[in-house]
């Protein structure tokens, strides 16, 4: 059996919708490999789409491989190191869904030679309606880009930027908003029910009339203005509630996705110190470990390390006890 072409690392919510989406399109499930902790899930999802399901732990991919990065963005600095030599190996790509996580940083994780890409779906990918921005910098060629896009295409519609700094605001709008949207709709449907309507009408005439009114506004290309103003009779109900949902509403509106954008500037600055002190930590281990080594091997000597702050032992530690070096001993430095 060849390799699969596509592996996701992490088995959660935005893997299996974009594996669903994969499958739809014809992929084969030996074309996809899902790496994840734990057993039930990733067999869950080998069971329902035929994928293969790996433990987390890196293996060596397919030289064109593309790698899905879907853990959760303050898990990466840990989990990508060890993928660094399967990616530098091959002419594949890295797709991150991390939010916040920045191209710089993930080159800082993976190496300038791994071809970095960003996108950001968003929940609606579960049934092919997703909305994913993509990003890539200039060193992404366009055959990366494509194969990028086609895995998110199978989702739904892709939009590319040119700005990395507007990921954060994308991130915001789309990738949290249906949140949004769905809360907007709860709030409808109890309003409805403040009113009298049995729930299950409410629910039915707020989705009816969200997903009516968002594809209105899709197919009618007019601003969103122009279509309220149809709705609205002069001294009519639409006007009486325009003026209630004016008092707040926009203002709302620019505080959350506000919110959204400085939360996820945060998590991105998270991130990079966390990364910043694994990457001090291993630094410290391998001082440590250095030390205790020279330590255990013999008395310090005052030759220079190649640290310049370890002094180097010149006698192995058992002749301490022995009183004599163990004749397979052969010191560091003579
Ligand atoms: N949810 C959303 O609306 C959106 C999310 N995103 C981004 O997508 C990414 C995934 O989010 P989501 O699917 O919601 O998260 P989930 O929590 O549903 O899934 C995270 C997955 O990561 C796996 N994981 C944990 N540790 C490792 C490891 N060491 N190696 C491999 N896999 C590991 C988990 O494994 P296990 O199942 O075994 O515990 C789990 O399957 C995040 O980076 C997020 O920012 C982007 C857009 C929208
Ligand atoms: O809430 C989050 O952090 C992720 C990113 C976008 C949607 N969910």
């Amino acid at each position: 059996m060849s390799e699969p072409r596509i592996i996701f690392i992490g088995a959660g919510n935005m893997a299996r919708a974009i594996i669903a989406g994969l499958r739809r399109r014809g992929i084969a499930g030996g074309d996809i490999a899902v790496h994840a902790p734990h057993l039930e899930r990733r067999e869950a999802l080998a069971r329902e789409f035929g994928v293969i399901s790996r433990a987390a732990e890196a293996v060596p991919v397919a030289a064109d491989a593309t790698v899905v990065y879907a853990a959760k963005p303050k898990q990466i600095g840990t989990i990508l190191p060890s993928w660094r030599a399967a990616l530098e190996a091959g002419p594949g790509i890295f797709l991150s869904l991390a939010a916040g996580v920045t191209s710089a940083s993930l080159k800082r994780l993976l190496g300038p030679k791994v071809p970095v890409l960003r996108c950001m779906p968003n929940t609606p990918a579960q049934i092919g309606a997703g909305m994913t921005t993509l990003y890539a910098d200039a060193s992404v060629t366009a055959e990366q880009r494509a194969a990028a896009e086609a895995i998110l295409a199978a989702v739904g519609r892709c939009l590319w930027l040119e700005d990395e700094g507007l990921m954060d605001a994308a991130t915001a709008l789309a990738g949290s908003g249906p949140a949004y949207v769905l809360l907007f709709l709860e709030a409808l449907e109890d309003a409805g029910v403040f009113q009298g309507l049995p729930r299950a009408t409410a629910r039915i005439l707020a989705q009816e009339t969200v997903l009516g009114a968002a594809r209105l506004a899709k197919e009618a290309q007019m601003a969103p203005s122009n279509l309220r103003h149809q709705v609205t009779s002069p001294a009519g109900t639409t006007a009486a509630a325009l003026a209630v949902w004016e008092e707040g509403l926009r203002a709302l509106a620019q505080r959350a996705v506000q919110a959204a954008v400085d939360r996820g500037r945060a998590l991105a600055q998270m991130t990079e110190e966390h990364n910043q002190w694994i990457s001090n930590l291993s630094v410290s281990i391998a001082q440590l470990t250095s030390l205790i080594l020279t330590l255990l091997s013999g008395p310090l000597s005052s030759a220079p390390s190649s640290r310049g702050r370890i002094p180097i032992p010149t006698t192995p530690w058992y002749a301490y006890w022995t009183g004599s070096r163990h004749p397979s001993y052969t010191p560091f430095n003579g």
